[in-house]
């Protein structure tokens, strides 16, 4: 990445102080751009999903991959429980949503709860749902239980033997039979009629632009987090027995000499997966990271939407100028850097790519996402939102440390650098994680193509950067009614 006019930057930049100038380009088209990371994390989109309670948990965690991009199951999670979501996501289809089953007996009610966790709101009813290959009887959608009494039962207000799709299909071949059949989502079922998955017309257009996230046994892939207090051995090391893809390890203040003692722990068990490590925001703790054994240095101090340690502390660093400093601190080691936090526009992912960044985090943007682990609630106005809340918030370290004595929970919830409640709002036009990532990769997509890029790599290498005015952000942006 280079500065506009050689314009070296006088004081540390965020996001929306910079914009990007077009250069020409020999490629003809955004499909051409290949956006896999290189960082050895296998996301063939370069998004990564926050280790935050509120957003990543199992859907999230296998929606996402199946699109390309990584989650990372938070270090608050139980051993056990991440055991069992690393299973889970290793054993979903690669191609095909898992199907919300009911049983014909199940209420209305039920089923909406149900329905409203994955974003193709529909729900299989099958004759025997604990069978993994059960069959359709009928589907319902949320949309056809609306106003019906929650009491009814589904197989009373199903479409029997609904059309369905062969798991063989191509997406091409799928699509047109949704579109032919005026249909917008169908159950997938295999050569004996045994339910797969459930096809979507945008899911059929999806796995035609993208491509899962797979480990070298071609499942999806997942990550998880480890902090930097306790057996952190113990729990890393069962992590890796578990199967995660990438481990990270993660707390508030990277550089400290913990961290450096926990990353060379978990260094000398010798993990054949990536290693994260952070949070930094210099270049000084990029190389000591690496030193100590991380692959990956996270980068940001105080830029996520749940964060209040700049307010608290004074600490942190814009995160473009943090991003850009590390990212080059790393490569010259071999080594790369995630850019976390502080992302709420397409805009902002190009950017951590342009400054050297090899992965994106986003946290807060997909909590207000149905494949995030809260429950729906609907405000006076009938809006729907998710509840999100920080890591470091006191609802987080009240759950983190529930085993500590009440002398020590106490002094510990004394010390608060994030928000408890926050109201993520559902985008009614993108509603799930899969809508999101679309939009930002459209974004990405282009902004390489306008940099003359056809890989990751060529866009930081070409991306030019100039430093823009409030005034110059306020320009770019749309104008829903005039002024
Ligand atoms: N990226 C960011 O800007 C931030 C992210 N977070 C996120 O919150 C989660 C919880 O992290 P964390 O609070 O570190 O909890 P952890 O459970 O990881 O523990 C942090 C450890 O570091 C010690 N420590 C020393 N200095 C600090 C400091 N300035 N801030 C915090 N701990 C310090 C703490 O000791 P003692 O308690 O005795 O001081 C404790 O032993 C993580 O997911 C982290 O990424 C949190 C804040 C900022
Ligand atoms: N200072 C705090 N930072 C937090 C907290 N919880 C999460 N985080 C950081 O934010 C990013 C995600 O950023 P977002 O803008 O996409 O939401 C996450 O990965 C953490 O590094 C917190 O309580 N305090
Ligand atoms: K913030």
């Amino acid at each position: 990445m280079e500065f506009l006019n050689g314009l070296l930057p006088t004081h540390d930049l965020t996001y929306d102080d910079v914009f990007m100038v077009p250069r020409r380009s020999d490629v003809a088209s955004r499909h051409g751009v290949d956006l896999a990371s290189t960082d050895g994390t296998g996301s063939t989109v370069p998004l990564v999903v926050a280790n935050m309670t509120a957003v990543a948990g199992r859907r999230m965690a296998e929606t996402t991959a199946r699109r390309g991009a990584l989650t990372v199951i938070p270090q608050d999670i139980p051993v056990d429980v991440v055991r069992e979501v690393v299973a889970h996501v290793k054993s979903r289809h690669l191609v095909h949503d898992t199907a919300v089953t009911l049983a014909p007996h199940e209420t209305v009610g039920e089923a909406l709860v149900l329905l409203g966790k994955r974003a193709h709101g529909a729900g299989v009813v099958v004759a025997d749902a604990g069978s993994a290959r059960p069959r359709v009887l009928g589907l319902v959608t949320a949309r056809d239980l609306q106003g019906v009494d929650r009491f009814t039962q589904v197989e009373q207000v199903m479409y029997p033997d609904p059309m369905t799709v062969r798991d063989q299909d191509d997406p091409r071949t799928a699509f047109e039979a949704l579109h032919a059949a005026r249909r917008h989502v169908a159950p997938v079922v295999d050569a004996d009629g045994g339910l797969v998955g459930i096809a979507t017309r945008k899911a059929a257009v999806r796995a035609s632009m993208y491509r899962p996230a797979v480990d070298d046994q071609g499942r999806l892939r997942v990550a998880a987090a480890v902090g930097i207090n306790g057996d952190v051995a113990g729990k890393a090391a069962a992590l890796l027995e578990a199967g995660v893809d990438v481990l990270v390890i993660d707390t508030a203040h990277g550089h400290q000499e913990k961290m450096l003692e926990a990353l060379r722990t978990v260094r000398g068990l010798d993990p054949q997966v990536p290693l994260v490590a952070g949070n930094v925001v210099s270049a000084e703790g990029t190389r000591d990271l690496i030193h100590a054994g991380a692959d990956i240095v996270k980068v940001g101090v105080g830029p996520g939407a749940m964060c209040t340690t700049r307010m608290m502390t004074a600490v942190g660093r814009p995160q473009l100028s943090a991003v850009l400093e590390c990212a080059a601190a790393a490569r010259e080691l071999g080594a790369h850097v995630w850019a976390d936090g502080g992302v709420r526009h397409p805009r902002d992912v190009a950017l951590a790519l342009a400054a050297g960044a090899s992965n994106v985090m986003i946290g807060s943007w997909l909590a207000g996402t149905l494949e995030s682990p809260g429950d729906l609630v609907v405000d006076a106005d009938g809006r729907q939102y998710k509840e999100s809340f920080g890591m470091a918030s006191a609802r987080a370290v009240r759950g983190r440390t529930a085993e500590d004595s009440p002398f020590d929970r106490a002094r510990k919830g004394l010390f608060e650098e994030g928000i408890s409640a926050a109201r993520m709002y559902i985008d009614p036009e993108r509603p799930g994680v899969e809508d999101v990532i679309d939009e930002i990769v459209a974004g990405v997509r282009s902004s390489c193509t306008y940099a003359g890029a056809s890989s990751l790599a060529e866009f930081h290498e070409r991306a030019v950067v100039g430093i823009q005015s409030t005034a110059g952000y306020a320009e770019g942006r749309p104008l829903h009614t005039s002024w």
